[in-house]
C-alpha cells in the first residue's frame, strides 16, 4: 500500500500539504489555537482542555502563555515541568521533541518545515520537514529562530536573537546568527 501525504509528512520525505487530510488536520489545530490565543489568562480550565486538544503529546502541567501557533499538534512532544513565554510558534510538519525542564523567553520560531530552494521545484507545490529535537534542561532566549533538522543538547543555552542553524552540543551558551558556542555552562 503506498504512503498517504501525512505518513510521508512526518517520515521527512517530500509530501503535498494540499492533500485533503492535511488540510483538515490543520484547519482543527488553527481553531483550536484561535480558541486558545482568545480565552482569558484566568480561563484556566479552558486553556488546559484546549492545550490537551492540541497537544496530545505533551505534558498536561505544560504553562504555554499564548499567543501560540502550531500547524499540527500532534507532532509536538513535550517533557515534564514546560514553560513557554509569550508568542511561540511551532511549525510541526516533522516531529518536534522537547525534553523536561525546558523554558522559551518570548517569541521563539521552531521551523521544520521546508521548501524546495530550487523555484521551479518549490512552486510545484512539493515540500518536505525535517525534525527538532531539544534536550532537557534547555533554556531558550528570546527571539530564537530553530531551522529544520537542528538538535540542541541537554543543559545548552541559546542566547537571545540567535538563529540555530545547525547542532548544538550539550551544556554551552551559544548565540548569535549564524548560533555559535561561546563557552560550556560548567564555566557560570
Ligand atoms: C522565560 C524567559 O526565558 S524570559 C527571559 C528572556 N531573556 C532572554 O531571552 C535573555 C537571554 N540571555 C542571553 O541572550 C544572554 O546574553 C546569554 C545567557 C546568552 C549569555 O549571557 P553571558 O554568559 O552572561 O554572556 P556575556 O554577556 O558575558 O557575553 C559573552 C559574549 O557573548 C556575546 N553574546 C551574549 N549574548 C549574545 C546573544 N544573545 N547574541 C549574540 N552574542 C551574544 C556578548 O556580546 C559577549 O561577546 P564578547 O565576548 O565579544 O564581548
Amino acid at each position: 500500500m503506498s504512503k498517504s501525504e501525512k505518513q510521508k509528512m512526518i517520515e521527512g520525505e517530500n509530501y503535498y500539504s494540499s492533500d485533503p487530510e492535511l488540510v483538515a488536520d490543520r484547519l482543527r489545530a488553527i481553531d483550536l489555537c484561535f480558541q486558545f490565543n482568545h480565552t482569558l489568562p484566568s480561563q484556566q480550565q479552558a486553556r488546559k482542555e484546549l492545550l490537551e486538544a492540541l497537544l496530545p503529546n505533551v505534558d498536561k502541567q505544560a504553562e504555554i502563555t499564548g499567543p501560540f501557533f502550531c500547524d499540527y499538534g500532534y507532532n509536538i512532544k513535550i517533557g515534564q515541568r514546560f514553560y513557554a513565554n509569550t508568542d511561540l510558534t511551532i511549525l510541526d510538519i516533522a516531529p518536534v521533541t522537547i525534553g523536561d525542564d525546558v523554558m522559551f523567553a518570548p517569541h521563539v520560531q521552531l521551523y521544520t518545515a521546508a521548501h524546495p530552494t530550487h523555484p521551479e521545484r518549490r512552486i510545484s507545490g512539493i515540500e518536505f520537514g525535517k525534525p527538532i529535537t531539544i534536550g532537557n534542561k534547555v533554556w531558550i532566549g528570546g527571539g530564537v529562530i530553530v531551522c529544520p533538522g537542528v538538535t540542541i543538547g541537554d543543559g545548552s543555552v541559546i542566547g537571545a536573537g540567535s538563529v540555530v542553524t545547525k547542532d548544538i552540543p550539550p551544556r554551552v551558551v551559544a548565540a548569535g546568527n549564524p548560533c555559535r558556542v561561546l563557552r560550556s555552562v560548567d564555566e557560570d
